[in-house]
């Protein structure tokens, strides 16, 4: 859904690193099928995927502060894949996969929009941890706002989100959990 701009592609921390090491290099696929956003392509990828028939799932995760791939706050909802600057609680949370060094964190990325996401046919988004409470309640209490692009798929049909249970601690609206003896 994204990479980084200013690192190589082999570099250990890059995303196409990442989909290689967790995913690409287990399963049978082509390589000339996999197809990630990059500086080369970016401005190419939403034709491309309208191309090979849309996205059938994106299975994402969320920022802290609410950002899906790198649709930082302030992302227009609109938004196709494009270069985006990377906010300072970004590069901070970023920088412990880069020896906690904020200066070896590239401070822009190419990323997929808002609405290539929302084009999807289905979205699975997965957040745990307490650090993802409040985009958690942002995502499922929240207004529908740019500052929070996370809300955005309030809006989408088919949309899921697999949370453990501290994640969920600032949902203001609770249900009671019930056991049932019969
Ligand atoms: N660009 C990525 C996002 O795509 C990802 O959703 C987020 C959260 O990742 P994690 O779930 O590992 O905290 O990190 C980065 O900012």
């Amino acid at each position: 859904m994204d990479e980084y701009v200013g690192i190589p592609t082999s570099h250990p921390q890059s995303y196409h690193s990442f989909m290689f090491k967790h995913l690409f290099q287990h399963v049978d696929i082509p390589p000339n099928q996999i197809h990630l956003p990059s500086l080369e392509n970016y401005s190419e990828y939403d034709n491309m995927i309208a191309k090979y028939g849309g996205i059938e799932l994106f299975l994402c995760g969320v920022g802290s502060d609410g950002h899906i791939a790198f649709n930082e706050p302030g992302s227009s909802l609109a938004s196709k894949t494009r270069v985006k600057t990377l906010t300072n609680d970004t590069i901070v949370a970023n920088a412990r996969f880069f020896d906690g060094n904020i200066d070896a964190v590239p401070k822009s990325a190419v990323t997929v929009g808002v609405k290539t996401v929302m084009d999807a046919r289905e979205v699975i988004l997965i957040a745990d941890g307490r650090g993802k409470a409040e985009a958690v309640r942002q995502a499922v209490e929240g207004n529908i706002s740019h500052v929070w692009t996370v809300t955005a798929l309030q809006m989408h049909p088919k949309f899921i989100m697999a949370v453990d249970e501290v994640a969920t601690e600032e949902l203001r609206v609770k249900t009671v959990k019930v056991s049932l003896s019969i």
